[in-house]
């Protein structure tokens, strides 16, 4: 699963349980993203953060694990450096690349797109207040998938993080002392 994880919260647990759930995975590899090319003008928290986050929260899953591959590349974040590096060390797997509707709705954009189908299978997750369009994508390469909405975002737990509201039960336990402990996500707006 990738995402930029800032920071990774209940929404994205939940989609990843259910997608592992509905299509018998054997592991769901989290993939925090090194410097997304997509979000140049926003700010993003260091990759290393974001990282451990990732791992606190996926800690007591035995399915799930966490890939430094985004981060330990450098450059942009692209997601087809991404399956190329995830495949060198599963050369056997079938690889399902999952990722929220909203961002699946733009992968005809992104870089070497044609290319995307035959190294996945991608894995649309809904997304409350998201509905999916996919014209243009082929629909053999993409399987959409209807979790339990969860009206959570990061955007929303920065926010309340920043204006010293909880955010307790939308992130596991472990990231809200982290965020704590770092001092992430204070003065946003300076
Ligand atoms: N509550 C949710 N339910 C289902 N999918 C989600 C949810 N939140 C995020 N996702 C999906 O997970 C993927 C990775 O998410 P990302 O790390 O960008 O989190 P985000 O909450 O969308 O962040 P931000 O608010 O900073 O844009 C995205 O493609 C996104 O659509
Ligand atoms: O490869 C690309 O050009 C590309 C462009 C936009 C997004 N992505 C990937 O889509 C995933 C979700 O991104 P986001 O912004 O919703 O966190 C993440 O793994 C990104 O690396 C990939």
């Amino acid at each position: 699963m990738g995402g930029t994880f800032d920071p990774i919260h209940h929404g994205h647990l939940v989609a990843a349980s259910e997608a592992a759930a509905l299509l018998d995975l054997d592991e769901v590899v989290f993939v925090p993203t090194g410097k997304p090319s997509f979000k140049q003008d926003t700010r993003v928290s260091p990759a290393e953060h974001r990282y451990l986050m990732t791992v606190i929260a996926t800690a007591s899953n035995p399915r799930f694990t966490v890939s430094r591959v985004d981060i330990d590349r450098p450059g942009l974040t692209y997601t087809v450096d991404t399956l190329r590096d995830l495949r060198q060390d599963r050369p056997d797997a079938d690889l399902y690349f999952i990722t929220g509707a909203d961002a699946i709705e733009q992968l005809l954009t992104w870089k070497d797109a044609g290319s995307l189908w035959e190294m996945a299978h991608f894995v649309a997750v809904t997304r409350p207040g998201h509905r999916l369009t996919v014209d243009g994508l082929p629909s053999e390469g993409v399987t959409t998938l209807e979790v339990p909405a969860l009206a959570i975002s990061s955007t929303d737990c920065r926010r309340r993080a920043e204006a010293g509201q909880p955010v307790w039960y939308l992130v596991p336990d472990g990231v809200v002392q982290y965020i704590a402990k770092h001092g992430l996500y204070r003065g946003l707006d300076e």
